[in-house]
């Protein structure tokens, strides 16, 4: 039976915390932590086995748990991924942006050789992971793009320095181009994906990105396109927005709650 402690109980930490507690994996959430508080204790509220809300996120990994699974926010990964590792203990990242800081990434990655412990970043809210990282030495190109309603995107750093008001957007635009770097660093809650596309394939300089706010869909759609001597990979997947947050694909949550189920059980792994 595996011990979990979770960092952040929103949309997507609520569902993991649900999806342990039906107990068809074998493992236990032991201790959560949220920076709002309303948010830990309405968690805690809607499951039978409490976990204990811990005071600071530094006092999930000093716990005796397996691993700490993050579903906060970039800030949340550069707090307490080191920390999490020196206590000996494995990271799930779902903010995975955090990772496209060279210096953030290099540090946790000698940290999981040095304390021999193992960061798993999710496919997240999409698919095709698998293929592009088998191609990794023959990719050329990788790009995605992104439509999301509106109301997916609203209260993006991006706004902030932009003329384009979304609520006066009536037909499919495309509002950002540029890499994967700046698309994450302006739409930090919005693109963890193309972050991960990053990482597997050719770095966040090099990785296309694209984002188009369509008031005409009820789909968060990711498109991916990858060229190289292997061949051509195309990928799309429509997801359903999570009922609470709109940002977040259903998909992500089951992605998270997929891998956590594989990290606890002794099984065949099928898939890259
Ligand atoms: N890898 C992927 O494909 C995807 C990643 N995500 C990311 O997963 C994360 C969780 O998503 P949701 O649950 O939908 O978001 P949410 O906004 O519903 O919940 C996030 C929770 O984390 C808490 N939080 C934020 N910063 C924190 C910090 N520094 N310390 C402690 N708590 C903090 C908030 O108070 C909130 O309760 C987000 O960062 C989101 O961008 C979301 C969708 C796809
Ligand atoms: O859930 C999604 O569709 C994508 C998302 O928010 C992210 O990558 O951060």
């Amino acid at each position: 039976m595996k011990r979990i402690a979770l960092l952040g109980c929103g949309s997507m930490g609520t569902q993991i915390a649900l999806a342990i507690e039906s107990g068809t994996f074998p493992a236990t959430l032991t201790h959560v932590y949220d920076a709002s508080k309303d948010a830990s204790a309405s968690l805690v509220q809607k499951l039978t086995n409490k976990p204990e809300i811990v005071e600071n996120p530094h006092l999930l990994s000093s716990q005796p748990i397996d691993i700490v699974v993050e579903a906060a926010s970039q800030d949340a990964v550069k707090d307490v991924a080191l920390s999490v590792l020196q206590n000996k203990k494995d990271l799930m990242i779902m903010s995975v942006g955090a990772l496209l800081d060279e210096s953030i990434y290099d540090i946790l990655s000698d940290a999981c050789k040095d304390f021999k412990k193992t960061i798993y970043l999710p496919s997240g809210a999409i698919a095709g992971l698998d293929g592009i990282k088998s191609v990794k030495d023959e990719l050329e190109s990788l790009s995605i793009t992104t439509s999301k309603h509106p109301r997916s995107l609203k209260g993006a750093k991006f706004f902030e320095t932009s003329n384009i008001n979304l609520d006066e957007i009536n037909s499919a635009t495309t509002i950002f181009e540029g890499t994967a770097k700046a698309a994450v660093s302006l739409f930090p809650a919005n693109i963890n994906v193309a972050a991960l596309l990053s990482l597997i394939g050719l770095g966040s300089a090099k990785t296309n990105v694209k984002i188009v706010a369509d008031p005409n869909t009820d789909k968060n759609t990711h498109h991916i396109e990858a060229t190289g001597k292997f061949g051509k990979m195309t990928f799309t997947i429509e997801n359903i927005p999570d009922v609470n947050n709109p940002k977040t694909s259903r998909l992500a949550i089951l992605s998270a709650i997929q891998t956590l189920k594989t990290y606890c059980s002794n099984d065949i792994q099928i898939g890259t």
